[in-house]
């Protein structure tokens, strides 16, 4: 099966991603797909994989210029990328990072949530669910290695890592800007960077839809470590060392411990946030923000 034919696949076929790896597994060439001078290397459309130096570590690049906005192609291979490092006995640790210059994530595609039909928006939605749940739970060590800019959904995707170095650049701010388009971040978007930051920063950098540069993000705890753009993956590297050096199966029960609790909010409600998002993306109102959103990126070009 082409890898083009398995992304026109509904969400739903997320439920069985091992019959869609197979497909792209059997689709693409070793050398493409597999093997390259002896190491294990993957890869979809819009998402690299490859084993860093360190054993047992992949790194894994967005790769949907010009921006990587998350579409459902994009969450989808996301997913199946990660279910694959996590079958995979080799691999323990994977570094996030994106293959499209200054942008680490523009955040969900804005084109998912204009002017499409309800039966889309759903599948689109589940498709966000999912990628955040199975980033936020994975027991795999996640550290993000944030090479751009990182606006709401590309926070969001970061803040599902177990730790998140940003590159040193003004032009890298990050936050959940979500107000500032008019719409509202979901519960559990506000309770990924609460459980990051706390209560009061999140009460000021939620509502205010703020987008930091990288010493605010420091400072408020969005990020870990911000460090100059070339030191950016061996610092990652060297993070993933500390946080490979302690056993798996204590790290791992730890992990959830600390957060199955927030993504049993969402996994007890999936429908009816699902239902949510689609009532209200599609008011009118909201959909006119968006455009005009939209239509503002495109004029500032000009
Ligand atoms: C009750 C609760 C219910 C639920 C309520 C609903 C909850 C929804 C939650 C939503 C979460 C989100 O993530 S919403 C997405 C929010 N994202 C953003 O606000 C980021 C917007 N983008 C930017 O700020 C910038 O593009 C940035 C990423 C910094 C890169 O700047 P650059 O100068 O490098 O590039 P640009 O010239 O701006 O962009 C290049 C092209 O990419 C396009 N582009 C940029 N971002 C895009 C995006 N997210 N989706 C699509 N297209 C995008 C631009 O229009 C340009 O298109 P051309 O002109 O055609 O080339």
């Amino acid at each position: 099966m082409a890898l083009t034919a398995v992304l026109r696949l509904p969400a739903r076929a997320l439920l069985r991603p091992w019959a869609l790896l197979r497909g792209v597994a059997l689709g693409r060439t070793e050398a493409a797909a597999g093997i390259r001078n002896g190491a294990r290397r993957f890869g979809s459309q819009h998402v690299l994989v490859e084993p860093a130096a360190a054993a047992g570590v992949a790194v894994m690049k967005l790769r949907n210029p010009p921006v990587n906005s998350l579409s459902l192609e994009l969450l989808t291979e996301l997913v199946i990328s990660l279910e694959k490092l996590e079958n995979d006995k080799v691999f323990r640790g994977v570094i996030l990072t994106s293959d499209c210059p200054s942008v680490f994530s523009s955040g969900l595609d804005l084109r998912e949530l204009c002017g499409r039909n309800p039966a889309r928006y759903a599948e689109f939605w589940k498709a966000v669910q999912e990628m955040w749940l199975r980033f936020y739970l994975s027991n795999l060590v996640l550290v993000a290695a944030i090479n751009g800019a990182c606006p709401a959904g590309g926070c969001l995707l970061s803040l599902t890592c177990d730790y998140r170095v940003l590159a040193d650049n003004p032009k890298y701010l990050m936050g959940l800007n979500e107000t500032l388009l008019g719409i509202v971040a979901p519960f559990w978007f506000k309770d990924s960077i609460m459980n990051t930051i706390g209560h009061r920063a999140t009460e000021q950098a939620l509502q205010l839809g703020s987008l930091l540069p990288p010493a605010e993000a420091l400072q408020v705890g969005m990020v870990d470590q911000v460090v100059p753009e070339d030191q950016l993956l061996s610092t990652a590297l060297s993070v993933m060392a500390k946080w490979l050096a302690v056993p798996d199966h204590a790290r791992q029960l730890t992990k959830s411990m600390i957060r199955q609790a927030t993504a049993d909010r969402l996994l007890k409600q999936r429908d009816a946030d699902i239902q949510n998002f689609v009532s209200f993306i599609s008011k009118d109102a909201i959909q006119k923000s968006l455009q005009t959103y939209l239509e503002k990126l495109k004029q500032k070009k000009g």
